[in-house]
């Protein structure tokens, strides 16, 4: 990849995607700092209506503060028996300040609510991971934007203990197995956040 520095700062206090992005930047040289090792930067507010506004208003936001490019991801997991829900709202689906046990329950009251038929062990719902990129380069350089998406079907029991989020309820089909029963290389393969990451990097060469 062609970028100005070999550092990065990824604009993000989730370790999950921290963990995801450094395996991926670690076989191109690059070392990644998050939000992680900045534990003085304050919240930001995360009110865009798409995933890609999302994005765009974490790297904005982070990119004053460093003279380094600054990649930012917003992600969420769209169920089609929500009509796209929770999107957007992912993080939060469950209130403000919810943990992913949190919203993850709440997926699956929203989801058990709607009744239906199913065989033991059927998925609940298909829905896909959507993944926004935006990576800004310092001192009014360049700007790239990404998105990439996983389709997949939400289960009604949790497997795996990898990953983070909605993972051990994400039954990706190619697998056989969630997201959580994913090794991070392979998650990285076949994820929105992996797909993104590749588009991303096409832009840069
Ligand atoms: O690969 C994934 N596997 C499982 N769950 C995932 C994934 N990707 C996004 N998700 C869920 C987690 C969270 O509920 C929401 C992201 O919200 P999002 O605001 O982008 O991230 P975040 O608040 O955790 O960290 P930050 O904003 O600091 O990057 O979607
Ligand atoms: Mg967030």
């Amino acid at each position: 990849m062609r970028l100005a520095s070999n550092k990065l700062i990824v604009a993000t206090k989730n370790k999950g995607k921290v963990q995801e992005f450094a395996h991926a930047f670690a076989s191109m040289g690059i070392e990644v700092e998050s939000l992680l090792n900045y534990p003085g930067i304050p919240d930001i507010v995360e009110d865009g209506d798409t995933f890609a506004a999302n994005a765009e208003i974490k790297a904005r936001a982070i990119a004053e503060r460093f003279r380094l490019p600054v990649l930012a991801d917003d992600s969420g997991l769209c169920v089609d028996a929500l009509g796209g829900a929770p999107g957007v709202y992912s993080a939060r689906y469950a209130g403000e300040g919810a943990t992913d046990a949190d919203n993850n329950a709440k997926l699956q009251r929203e989801l058990l609510a709607l009744g239906g038929e199913r065989a033991a062990g059927e998925p609940l719902s298909p829905a896909r991971f959507v993944s926004a990129l935006v990576l800004v380069e310092p001192d009014g350089g360049r700007r790239f934007a990404a998105e990439g998406e996983a389709a997949g079907a939400i289960l009604a029991e949790p497997r795996g203990s990898g990953g983070f989020g909605y993972d051990p309820y994400f039954l990706v089909p190619e697998f056989g197995r969630t997201m959580a029963e994913l090794t991070v290389d392979e998650k990285n393969r076949i994820s929105h956040r992996g797909k993104a990451l590749r588009a991303l990097l096409e832009q840069l060469k």
